[in-house]
């Protein structure tokens, strides 16, 4: 037998995992790392960080990527080297976090990448009828492999395109198995560059879980803070938004998007939700001499409006009511005070961090990375029922290190 599939049949014996999950999402602020302890699997999972760590991208590296994401039409040759480039830069990163800790790479059974987003286009996007849904995470997880010696799955989400989801969000796999509860309706809102929820309701039916995006969280916020304030990155503690006024009329036309009139589950990225979508809707309210803190303000309502109404709508669509759930905050959003103080405004429910049950906010995403190759090499069938949205299928492409 191969070495390396005897040490995969080995890991999935094991009654405790070293999983490390990677995420690096939208906002392109760094590589998120975390070290799990994952044992048992499905909703047997239990999952302890034992160390986490966001290593920021140098600014050649958000430049490089940059140039392609998001956008449709690029430097072809650019997107194949960058490809293989971000694979190896994770790999250093994670051999630099591996080192500054003294863990060996024997002490680790497996990597699980989720990739750079570059691209990603559902159908609702492309509007292609022949085209499938489509998605791109580059970093090939074989460079990942080599350069650290540790199997590595990636590419989680072709598969889930494959069995006929729209390849994201996938969060509801980790958070029904790590956050599902019986007799507790809970919401995990997700709010990084696109914010999304997991519908978690306390009968923990498959059939009635759901997940979806939202809309934008904070790409928006951070665009147009850079745009005007090209020193900051974000809008820290939302002290630009805080200075300004909502304009009502922008809001209005910025929320009038055929997105948000599309049913649960959906997704969408930075591609819709870009400088054009709101050039737009600034000459469509006669608004484009807005000053900065009011526009800023106007984004960030936005997200909290569109969040909330999706939640609402939600909850209207099941037996209970808005005060019978408690949602659980992650994601950098949940550092912006203004929009959580929105959200609270906007929602009658209980609101929680995920750092209380247990998952720091800032890990959970990575984490849930590490569920899903858990469950790959250790799980059992679980069916999420028939719904759309929820393909009831394991994700991950696995490399092997020789
Ligand atoms: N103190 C703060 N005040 C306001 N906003 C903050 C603060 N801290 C973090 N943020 C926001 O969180 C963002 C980073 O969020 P996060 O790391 O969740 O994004 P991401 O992982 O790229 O998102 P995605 O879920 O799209 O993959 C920052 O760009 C900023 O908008
Ligand atoms: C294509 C892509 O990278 N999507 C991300 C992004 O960040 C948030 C939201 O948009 C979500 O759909 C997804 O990530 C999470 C981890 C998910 O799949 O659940």
């Amino acid at each position: 037998m191969n070495k390396n599939i005897n040490a995969l049949y080995q890991i999935a014996q094991k009654e405790t995992r070293s999983i490390i999950g990677l995420m690096s999402g939208t906002s392109l602020d760094g590589l998120d790392i975390a070290l799990c302890e994952i044992s048992g699997s499905g909703q047997n999972s239990a999952v302890k960080i034992t160390k986490f760590e966001t290593i920021d991208y140098s600014e050649d590296i958000k430049f490089e990527i940059r140039k392609v994401f998001a956008k449709k039409e690029i430097d072809f040759q650019h997107l194949v080297m960058l490809n293989e480039w971000i694979g190896i830069l994770h790999a250093e990163m994670i051999n630099d976090f591996l080192k500054k800790r003294n863990i060996s790479a024997s002490q680790i059974d497996l990597i699980a990448s989720h990739g750079q987003t570059v691209l990603h286009a559902p159908k609702f996007l492309h509007q292609q009828e022949k085209f499938p849904n489509a998605t791109l995470q580059i970093g090939d997880g074989d460079h990942i492999a080599v350069k650290t010696g540790i199997i590595t799955l990636s590419d989680f989400r072709q598969k889930h395109i494959a069995a006929g989801g729209e390849g994201a969000p996938l969060a509801v796999y980790g958070d029904y198995f790590l956050f599902g509860k019986k007799g507790e309706n809970r919401i995990m809102l997700n709010m990084g560059g696109i914010a999304n929820f997991t519908f978690l309701p306390a009968s923990l039916n498959p059939e009635e879980t759901f997940v979806t995006d939202t809309g934008t969280g904070n790409t928006l916020i951070d665009l147009f803070t850079k745009q005007y304030y090209p020193e900051k990155s974000y809008d820290k503690d939302a002290e630009i938004a805080r200075k300004g006024t909502v304009n009502q009329l922008l809001l209005d036309h910025l929320k009038d998007d055929a997105f948000f009139r599309q049913e649960f589950p959906k997704t969408i990225g930075p591609e819709l939700f870009s400088a054009e979508y709101v050039k737009a809707a600034l000459v469509r309210s006669s608004s484009e001499t807005i000053s900065a803190p009011d526009l800023l303000a106007t984004l960030t309502r936005f997200s909290a409006e569109t969040i909330a109404e999706a939640i609402h709508y939600a909850v209207n669509n099941s037996a209970d009511r808005l005060e019978d759930f408690k949602i659980y905050l992650s994601g950098g959003g949940t550092h912006n005070p203004l929009l959580v103080q929105w959200l609270k405004e906007l929602l009658p429910c209980d609101f929680h961090k995920t750092d209380e049950l247990g998952i720091s906010g800032d890990a959970k995403e990575a984490v849930l990375f590490a569920v899903l190759a858990n469950e790959t090499i250790a799980g059992e069938d679980f069916n999420f029922g028939s719904h759309k949205g929820i393909p009831s299928v394991t994700m991950g492409k696995i490399s092997l290190p020789d």
